[in-house]
């Protein structure tokens, strides 16, 4: 072999053939890559870089390569094509790659991958690319290819999204999910104040400014993994984002109370509730998956919550020994994750509209469930991580519809730049602050 291949890159382009043609989770996949002990420490942020920009980008990756070669995309081996999009997305994306880099690498991951004469043909697309890349930049998209290609989103997702809002929230809606998200925390004011935490990270060399949403919540600006520092492993915090934090604000759970967080791994919200509960007894915390339950417990453990009772349970079950047992119930449903995008850029692919619509079944049996568990003047939270308003007010639609026993509550207090109306807070991703979440509050009359 008269060449060297880059190994993170190679690595990167293994990760996405396993995710896009063998249909990994990201997450899964690329923990793997990223645990490959011939990965040097300083090369994982790369090979990280690499896969969720590709993943991020790739219908404008595809079409610029589509534009430049004379294979049709479809045609275009899936090892091979891997290989180009990374090339392509170093290109147009990555300022610091010098541009015979991004183009030799994927030369040489091809001839490594790839039979006959691919290199050449890989050597000629790049070239072709990079000969016309300010003309490429130049090129303005005009209506749904501004969203289809520009912003990478699939066409479903858009005509779905242009039925329930205007045109600009949905361009601004995507625009902003291509954006990096900022890394937010919550300050555990069981263990320490704002202030104390803000000197802590000070002297651990990390630089924070203060939360736009919440008083206890602080933006920190270090994108390493922050998991080894001591100011986290004393569990002075919980990264989770802002508009997260509300749904507990809005639950408003206080000491004394029977509480249910139904579905509630790995634990963000539970762990705010303990701590807005001081810790008491009485709050369950459930998931249906096993595993999930165990990052419920570090979390409580790390955070110094004693006191929460986690339990294996499936929401979509009827358990007649909780009827009518709680006082106030968090439903923080497992939903399409729209309001996340731009933390997991790999949703927008894997979601279908029948994967929706069997997503919505799901909502609307754990609401049902949900309320049946509330006491009489109880209270329930319904969120979402999601901007679809069927899975939102329309969840919530079908509980009231369906029972006289159930009130929707007027949000009162709030921004009116958050409210959809006065029963419904929507927020969308935006730079430098939240995602887009969902929340609603019912009560169940005496
Ligand atoms: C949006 S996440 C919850 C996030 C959590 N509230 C937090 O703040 O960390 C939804 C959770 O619902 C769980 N889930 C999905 N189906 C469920 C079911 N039938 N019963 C209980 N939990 C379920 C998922 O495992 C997932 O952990």
């Amino acid at each position: 072999m008269g060449y060297k291949i880059d190994y993170p890159r190679e690595l990167a382009v293994k990760t996405l053939y396993e995710i896009n043609h063998n249909k990994a989770f990201v997450n899964i996949a690329l923990k793997k890559s990223l645990k490959d002990p011939k990965l040097s420490s300083i090369d994982k942020p790369f090979v990280n870089t690499l896969v969720y920009g590709v993943i991020k980008h790739m219908s404008y990756c595809d079409w610029v390569i589509s534009n430049h070669s004379k294979i049709k995309l479809k045609k275009i081996a899936p090892m091979l094509l891997e290989i180009l999009r990374i090339g392509v997305y170093q290109v147009f994306f990555l300022d610091k790659v010098p541009h015979f880099a991004a183009v030799n690498e994927s030369v040489n991951l091809s001839k490594k991958y790839s039979k006959g004469k691919s290199d050449k043909f890989v050597n000629g697309v790049l070239r072709s690319i990079l000969r016309n890349k300010e003309e490429i930049l130049q090129h303005r998209f005009e209506g749904d290819e501004k969203l289809t290609i520009q912003y990478s989103a699939p066409i479903w997702l858009v005509k779905m999204l242009k039925e329930q809002y205007p045109i600009e929230v949905v361009e601004i809606f995507f625009e902003e999910s291509m954006k990096n998200a900022p890394i937010t925390a919550r300050v555990n004011r069981l263990k320490t104040t704002k202030e104390e935490l803000k000197k802590s990270l000070a002297t651990e060399g990390i630089g924070v400014e203060d939360g736009k949403l919440r008083d206890y919540s602080i933006i920190i600006n270090q994108f390493s993994d922050i998991s080894k520092n001591p100011s986290y492993q004393e569990g002075l915090f919980i990264i989770q984002d802002e508009a997260a934090m509300m749904t507990v604000d809005l639950l408003d759970p206080k000491p004394g109370e029977k509480i249910l967080d139904m579905c509630s791994a790995p634990g963000g919200k539970t762990t705010h509730i303990g701590e807005m509960i001081k810790d008491t007894h009485g709050l369950t915390a459930r998931d249906i998956y096993d595993h999930k339950l165990k990052l419920i417990d570090e979390n409580c453990k790390r955070l110094g919550l004693k006191n929460v009772q986690i339990e294996l349970k499936d929401g979509l079950k009827f358990y007649p020994e909780d009827e009518e047992k709680y006082d106030k119930i968090l439903l923080d449903a497992p939903c399409s994750g729209l309001g996340i995008l731009r933390r997991k850029p790999d949703i927008k692919w894997n979601l279908s509209e029948e994967g929706i619509k069997a997503i919505i079944q799901i909502q609307k049996s754990l609401i049902k469930n949900a309320f049946d568990y509330l006491k009489p003047g109880g209270i329930l939270v319904y969120s979402t991580c999601t901007i679809n308003r069927q899975e939102n007010e329309e969840v919530v639609h079908d509980l009231i519809e369906n029972n006289k026993s159930a009130s929707l509550l007027s949000l009162k207090g709030i921004d009116e730049s958050i409210l959809l109306n006065k029963h419904f807070v929507q927020t969308f991703p935006k730079e430098g602050q939240w995602d887009g979440f969902f929340m609603s509050k019912i009560q169940k009359r005496t």
